[in-house]
């Protein structure tokens, strides 16, 4: 059954941290929130974990209502981005503490206490440091141990907030893959908070997108990436820019060519935004083909190669990002001027409130201007 938030709201002062928020978490599902700094993440986590109370809204896990619960009974694991290991006590001291500070009656016996402490950091592979204090590890190390202190409890939830925030790059990529597969083994249902695309997208099975306490989309990683609901959703999670288009009359205008639009109630289109990926402006494979583009700096990372391109008259330089087999297919362009297609554009409607009512993600062809721009979907409210 999982959980239930509804509706969940969160003031403070005139602020809206969370405004009207609701999501269903499977059972042992593993699902990332991410949004910009402010965004309302670790408001939502907060209430949860019952550090805090909503203004309005309620939460239910498997039918019951959890805010209802005193915070300790709420069977929450919590991991924070500042390690908050006790530094007078050794690994195997922090591991045990929540076990240990439980009521005498459900207190497991001592050599129980130890067999979970010694499983626990074999899971999360630090057997042999059970005497180390905090100070003695590193930053990874440390906040492996706050794992598998939050996990001694046995929690039916587990809380991240940007676990491996305060850690260098490398080990935050490595813990990534590390998590993940460690979630597999134990099927906690989990909510990961963070404000790093990738690694929501790497991780999480679901990934929320949150933008000034709304939710903007829920969806598979793949599919907020692909087929983003909002112009907000497309700059942060895929670097989603925004292009010249307009609609006038039955068609979309966009350099120049002209698509005929299908399908689409003008009244759903006071305002449409037209946003293209950085991977999708790709060198034309035909010289002479597709739009002019200046060049105007390149930059070769990590086996990719990043431009920065003027497309036609359109004054806001574009990133465009390659292969470097790609860039090396169109290098013979003379000087800085080539020509680049737009592989897929989205296309955004929206109404009199700025409320996206449509999108349609177009794949405009070159040789041919007459398609029509469609399908169109519907986005809901
Ligand atoms: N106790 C509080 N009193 C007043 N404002 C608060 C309080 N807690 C949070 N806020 C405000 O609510 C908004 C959301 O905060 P929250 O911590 O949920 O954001 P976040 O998405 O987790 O950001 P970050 O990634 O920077 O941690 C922020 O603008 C913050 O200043």
């Amino acid at each position: 059954m999982g959980i239930e938030i509804s509706r969940l709201r969160r003031r403070f002062g005139t602020f809206l941290a969370l405004d009207d928020v609701s999501l269903s978490i499977g059972d042992g599902e593993f699902v990332a929130v991410l949004g910009p700094s402010g965004s309302g993440k670790s408001s939502l986590l907060r209430i949860l974990a019952g550090l805090d109370q909503p203004d309005a809204g309620s939460v239910l896990r498997d039918g019951r209502d959890l805010l209802a619960l005193d915070a300790r009974r709420r069977g929450v694991g919590l991991v924070f981005q500042h390690y908050a290991l006790f530094p007078h006590m050794t690994v195997a001291q922090n591991v045990a503490f929540g076990l240990r500070v439980r009521p005498w009656r459900v207190r497991p016996k001592a050599q129980a206490i130890k067999a979970t402490v010694e499983d626990l950091l074999r899971r999360v592979e630090l057997e042999g440091f059970v005497d180390r204090y905090p100070s003695q590890l590193s930053g990874g190390q440390r906040q492996r141990v706050a794992l598998a202190r939050a996990l001694a409890i046995e929690p039916r939830l587990l809380l991240l907030d940007e676990p491996f925030g305060a850690l260098d790059a490398q080990v935050r990529v490595n813990l990534r893959g590390w998590l993940r597969e460690f979630h597999r083994s134990l099927g906690i249902t989990t909510l990961f908070v963070t404000h790093d695309q990738d690694e929501a997208l790497e991780m999480a099975d679901r990934v929320v997108v949150m933008n000034r306490g709304r939710i903007e989309q829920i969806g598979a990683p793949e599919q907020v990436y692909r087929q983003p609901a909002t112009p907000f959703v497309s700059r942060f999670i895929a670097r989603g820019q925004r292009l010249p288009g307009e609609v006038r009359g039955q068609h979309l205008h966009l350099f120049g060519h002209a698509w005929r639009i299908e399908n689409f109630a003008a009244a759903d289109a006071h305002e449409v935004a037209v946003h293209v990926r950085p991977e999708d402006i790709v060198p034309a494979p035909v010289p002479g083909d597709g739009l002019t583009a200046q060049l105007l700096n390149l930059r070769h990372v990590a086996g990719s190669v990043r431009a920065s391109l003027r497309v036609e008259s359109w004054d806001e330089p574009l990133e465009a990002e390659w292969s470097e087999r790609d860039w090396a297919r169109c290098a013979s362009a003379a000087d800085d001027r080539l020509h680049v297609h737009l592989q897929a554009v989205t296309v955004f409607a929206m109404d009199r409130d700025g409320r996206v009512r449509l999108r349609s993600i177009v794949y405009p062809p070159y040789a041919n201007s007459s398609i029509a721009v469609g399908p169109w979907r519907r986005i809901e409210a």
